[in-house]
Parts: structure tokens; sequence; C-alpha cells
């Protein structure tokens, strides 16, 4: 326990308890003025964001699972959650930029800072220079909650520290800080607050999926933005109809899909049900292409198999298509916890169609299985590259070398779903991350080793489940395609996705 730590545990206790709201049965007061113009007491939004950095930065806690957590605990109304939520993201998303500058106003390396001032000062630095709030307010309410939290004596520093930060824009801090720098991944990785090794990932992404790498900056931009949340109602069971009455609008990317922006989700008719699902429309478009692409040879089409289920949403679509279809799937995942939320997940899905197994996928590669399947989803282990909006401090946590046990892993994967699919079946391989190694590489040293293997026009079968005016996704390769999402053009995560059948 930190210093900190100890002599302060009662008074964050206290903080919190006194900062509760919603007791008894006093009727909830709905505030006109931002979380920063109200009264320090009536300010839970940052003690909330707070928490969240410190379990994130203390627990390796993933903010995402966290947040929503805190947010019931603390009882925050919808405006301040929204605060809440744009202050710990923001915070954790921009914290690379953040450390820049702070490391320069601090007389000490950060890593020899109290972690939980680190994260005090993170906030307050993010409320500064990506949050409209009114100076005075970021500086004094950071500086109060780290009193409550953290102790006087450091409240000091964070207050010197963060006055020196309100002196500059964000524009002239990144020009500080990539004034000596001639490497154009370092400046962009400081300006868009993304690890360096991610960004020349991401810049060797583009290039391998025939984009421009000037696309670049749109691409880490995209990274830093919230994505909006997509809704599909599953085929037969559910209907967006209702979602629609509800606010949603409309999906513009694939059929019965939605966006929603008007807050908890659980209220739209249909999701407590599970017959309308939160799903990123390239989860939708991923899964939609494998259930629709034509069987180059054709026959039985009644076996359906997802590889790697866990958690679920692109198996719950896949097994109402599959009811559609007469067909029956087998959703596998091998974490005991995550097998659960499978079956959950399918739950509106009339169980005659579906089972769960609990298998190492490679399994499904042994003589046991050979040829079963008709249809194969390897919605496989990867780095996540392509939802960093989703999980905003997972930049931070991936580091290069986790590349290539999961690239290993993917190939075994797919090796075990080609000795599972039976001969003019399909396969889709789907990662979410458009990192080469875990994409083209996989998909052309399989391709290299399997003669029996080979790659349909994936981009034509994922463009032939979208809707009019999307925008194009194949790339070509080795006679035929590969598709490649992204969240800058087509507003979804980077889905790879390549079909693969068997020829003999
Ligand atoms: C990218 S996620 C799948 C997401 C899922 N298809 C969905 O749409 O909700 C990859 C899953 O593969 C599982 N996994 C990890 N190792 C595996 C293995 N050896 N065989 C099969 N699945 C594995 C992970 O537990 C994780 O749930």
């Amino acid at each position: 326990m930190s210093e900190h730590d100890r002599h302060n545990e009662p008074r964050r206790n206290e903080a919190g308890r006194t900062r509760n709201r919603g007791q008894g049965d006093r009727p909830r007061q709905y505030s006109q003025s931002a979380p920063g113009q109200r009264k320090r007491a009536a300010d839970p939004a940052r003690l909330v964001a707070f928490k969240v950095l410190r379990e994130v930065s203390a627990k390796d806690a993933y903010a995402n699972l966290v947040l929503p957590k805190m947010i019931r605990e603390h009882q925050l109304e919808k405006r301040d959650a929204g605060f809440a939520t744009e202050l710990a993201y923001g915070a954790l998303r921009s914290q690379g930029f953040y450390d820049a500058i702070l490391s320069t106003l601090v007389d000490r390396p950060l890593s020899e800072l109290d972690p939980a001032i680190l994260d005090a000062l993170r906030l307050g630095a993010h409320q500064l220079l990506a949050m409209r709030v009114p100076k005075h307010a970021a500086l004094d309410e950071t500086v109060s909650l780290a009193r409550a939290q953290i102790g006087a004596g450091p409240s000091g520093l964070i207050n010197a520290v963060l006055r020196k930060v309100s002196l500059q824009e964000p524009e002239q801090w990144v020009a500080q800080l990539t004034a000596a720098t001639t490497s154009e991944s370092e400046k962009l990785s400081i300006e868009h607050s993304h690890p360096d090794w991610i960004v020349r990932a991401l810049r060797g992404a583009l290039i391998a999926h025939g984009r421009e790498a000037t696309e670049l900056s749109a691409l880490l931009e995209a990274d830093n933005l919230a994505p909006v949340v997509n809704l599909v109602a599953l085929p037969g069971l559910g209907t967006v109809d209702a979602a629609l009455e509800a606010g949603a609008e409309p999906g513009t990317l694939v059929v019965d899909s939605a966006t929603y922006k008007h807050g908890d989700v659980a209220r739209v008719p249909g999701v407590r049900e599970g017959t309308i699902r939160v799903q990123d429309a390239g989860s939708q478009l991923v899964a939609r292409a494998l259930a629709n692409v034509e069987l180059p040879v054709p026959g039985e089409d009644t076996y359906w198999l997802d590889l790697c289920a866990g958690p679920g949403g692109k198996a719950a679509l896949l097994g109402a298509l599959a009811v559609q279809r007469d067909a029956r799937l087998t959703a596998n995942e091998p974490t005991e916890h995550r097998a659960r939320l499978v079956e959950q997940s399918m739950s509106a899905v009339p169980g005659d169609f579906w089972m769960v197994t609990t298998k190492d996928g490679r399994d499904y590669g042994t003589e046991e299985f050979a040829g079963d399947y008709d249809r194969i989803m390897v919605d496989a282990p990867c780095s996540g590259l392509g939802s960093l909006r989703r999980r905003p401090e997972s930049r931070w946590r991936k580091q290069p070398r986790d590349i290539p046990e999961l690239t290993s892993l993917q190939g075994e994967l797919l090796s075990a779903a080609f000795s599972a699919v039976r001969v003019g079946g399909v396969i889709g391989f789907v990662t979410c991350s458009p990192h080469m190694a875990e994409t083209r590489l996989v998909v052309e040293d399989f391709l290299k080793s399997q003669p029996n293997a080979t790659l349909l026009d994936t981009g034509a079968a994922v463009n032939a489940v979208a809707l009019e005016g999307f925008p194009a996704s194949g790339h070509e390769l080795a006679g035929g395609s590969t598709a490649q999402l992204w969240p800058h053009v087509h507003g979804t995560d980077a889905m790879f996705m390549a079909i693969i059948t068997k020829t003999a």
C-alpha cells in the first residue's frame, strides 16, 4: 500500500459516501450546470473517472467493464455518466500524449510518481486540453478531488503542474513535443496518442490492404472517437422497427441493423429479450457474408461451426440465420465463463438449432471431425488492433511481442478448420485487426502450405451482404480477394475476412 493509500483510505470512503446521490426517498435533482460548475460535494462524475483510472492502472482492469459498474454504484444520472465516460475514456486513450506533456513539467520520471497522482494529472490534462470544461473548473475540481482522494501534499504539485499544462493549446503542445523529431510515425504517435509501434503497424496494414499511407492520420483519429452503438435484429426473431420507434436510426451498412445514440440501450425493445443485440456493423457483415456466400460445391449445407465463439456475438447472428436455413450451429469456446456468455447471447435462438462446446479449437482438426462441416467461422484470437476505439486502455497494454504467439495460433486454428470443413464448404477466417501479420500473412502462409485451399472473392461476398453505397472492400490476393474494413472508411471496427474453400 502506498503512503497515500495508507492515510487516505478512510477519506476516500467518506468522500464516496457523502457524494452519493439518489439515497432515501428524496426525488432526484437534475442539475442545469456542467459538473465543473457545481458545488464540489455534488461532483461524483470526476470521482468515478478517477476510480476507473485507478482500477485500470493498479489492477489491470478493463475500463469498459469497470466504468458501468462504478456508474451504477455511484448512481450517476445520465449527464454525469456521460461526463465520467468522456473523462475516463478520453484520459485513457490520450494517455500517451498527456504523459509526454507531463514529462516536460515534472522534475522526475513519471514512473517515479505515485500512480494515483499521475492518474489525477491525466484527468486534469484531459479536461484542460480536450473537454469544454472552463479552465478554473478543471483545475479546482481536479485539485480538490486529489486532495480528498490522495492527500493535501500532492494536491499542491497537481495544481502547479496543471497550471502549466493549461498555458498551451493542444496544437502548441504537439508542436513543442514533436519539434525535435524527424520521424513521421513518432510525430503521429504523439499527435494521435498511439504507441509508435502501432502507428507503424497500421501504416503497414493500410498499404498491405491496398489503401494509401496518407490515410493514416484519419485512421488514428477514428481510433480516438467513441463508436456509435450498432444494433442487429436477429433475423426471424427480432425486428428493428421497435428500435426505430425507440429513437434508433436505420443502419446504413447492413440489413436489419440500427444505430442508437440515446444512452441506456437496455431500454430498446428487444434488447432485454436478446432478439436485438448490440453488435458492430463490421461483425454483422462478416457473419452474414459467411452464411450467405454460395458454396463452391453445392450440396449439403446443414452443419455450421463457430470455432472461436466467445462471447457469442457472431454466434447469435449465425444461429438465427441457421434457423432460417434449417442448419445446425456448433458454437465452440474453450474458456468456460466465455462459453456461458455464448449460451446467454444465443438465448433467443431456438435451442434445437445450436449447441455450445468447450474444446480447444485445434481439436476440431482431428480425424474425428474431418470433413464434418459445411461452413466454419474462425474468428481467431488476435491483437484487437482493429477495435482500439472500444477499449481505451488497450493500445498501451499491447506489445509487439504479443503478435507472433497469436499468429501461430491463428494459423493452427485455420488448419484445424480446414480439416473439419467438407470439400466445397467454406471457412471465414476473421480477425479484429488489420495487422499484416494477423491477416494477409496468415492467409498467404496457409495457402502456400495447403494446395487444396483456395481463396474466394471475399470482397464480393462482403459487398453482397452490405447495403447499397457501401464502400467496396475487396483486395486482390492469390486469385481471390480478402476484405478489410476500416473505422475511418466504413465506420466499423477494422475487421479482416478471408473466405477459403477446400477443393479436394
Ligand atoms: C475474437 S474472440 C471471438 C469473438 C466472437 N466470435 C464474437 O463475435 O463474439 C476469440 C475467442 O477465441 C477464444 N479462443 C482462445 N483460444 C482459443 C482456441 N485455442 N480455440 C478456440 N478458441 C479460442 C477466446 O477465448 C475468444 O473468446
